[in-house]
């Protein structure tokens, strides 16, 4: 076999010109509240989290609002679990504020024709840069899938069910970290779902709780955590919110995101965003009448 190497004068060559010339590598951008949060082409973000933690519907906000700001995205979802139409149900109440529960019973009347023809609207921007993978459910599948939407984003949830049927299933998790860089290589930027393990709480019992969640969570598989360019573990708050924890973040300082999740419109906001309704002023005016008697 013939060696493979690039001189430092040809990289440098062009890595020269983009500093030189402020050509930042290419990020999506994901929302308000996630500029830290980096998913771009080369890039592998691995997401993980309890069951119904709302890894799903965080990662379907991301991918649509990517969509949303930038034209030119495109991007393949590879949900197992999921068809098109769960996933589109739950993103119409999130864009058009209709709880969930009426959109899957439909009960829907001139009432929502508004905020229904907004949502609609919204969904036909992107409409013809959204592809969902159907079965099968492998990676040579996602692989012909992408190029032929020519997808640049690609959603995989979740990872742990496109690793090959085998014996020896860690080994074809940790094969399929492999395989996830190469799309990256190519290009793409992967947004990849992983279930997690329970861990031992305090008392000894097998749980998910969000203070045992680590790195080492990500089940069947140590090569996840390593070929990844960041990893962050979703957990429920105390108070109903969710933590979007960094376990890992190889190009910056890991940070956590404090979120807001409202399950009823699947959405979720950064808990630094500021609401009217977290600032109740009524007693100054109070105040105002007793002090006018
Ligand atoms: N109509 C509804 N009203 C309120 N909450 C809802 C409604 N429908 C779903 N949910 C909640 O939304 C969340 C959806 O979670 P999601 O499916 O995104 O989680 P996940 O982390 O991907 O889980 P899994 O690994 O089981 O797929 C769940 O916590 C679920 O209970």
């Amino acid at each position: 076999m013939s060696a493979k190497y690039s001189t430092a004068s040809d990289a440098i060559a062009s890595w020269r010109e983009d500093v030189l010339t402020g050509t930042k590598p290419p990020r999506w951008p994901l929302g308000d509240g996630f500029d830290d949060v980096e998913l771009g082409p080369g890039l592998v973000l691995l997401l993980g989290g309890a069951p119904g933690a709302g890894k799903t519907a965080l990662a379907m906000q991301w991918t649509l609002d990517a969509l949303r700001i930038d034209l030119e995205l495109r991007a393949l979802v590879a949900n197992v679990e999921s068809s098109p139409r769960v996933l589109l149900d739950r993103q119409l109440a999130r864009l058009s504020g209709i709880p969930l529960a009426d959109i899957r019973d439909r009960r829907l009347d001139e009432q929502h024709g508004d905020r229904l023809a907004v949502a609609f609207d919204i969904l036909d921007t992107v409409s013809d840069r959204l592809a969902f993978l159907e079965a099968p459910f492998n990676l040579e599948n996602v692989a012909a899938a992408a190029d032929a939407t020519d997808s640049k984003l690609i959603l995989l949830d979740y990872a742990q069910r496109f690793a090959a049927d085998s014996d020896n299933k860690r080994h074809e998790v940790n094969r399929l970290m492999d395989y996830l860089r190469k799309f990256a290589d190519a290009g793409c930027g992967m947004l990849v779902l992983a279930a997690v393990g329970r861990t031992k709480n305090r008392q000894g019992q097998s749980s998910y709780d969000p203070a045992g969640l680590n790195l080492a969570s990500f089940r069947e598989s140590s090569e996840l955590e390593f070929g990844c360019d960041s990893a962050y573990m979703l957990a429920p708050d105390k108070d109903g919110g969710r933590t979007l924890a960094c376990l890992k973040n190889r190009h910056g300082e890991p940070a956590d995101v404090s979120l807001r999740f409202d399950g009823s419109l699947q959405r979720f906001e950064s808990a630094n965003i500021w609401r009217p309704e977290d600032f109740d002023v009524s007693h100054l005016w109070q105040g105002g009448d007793d002090a006018a008697e």
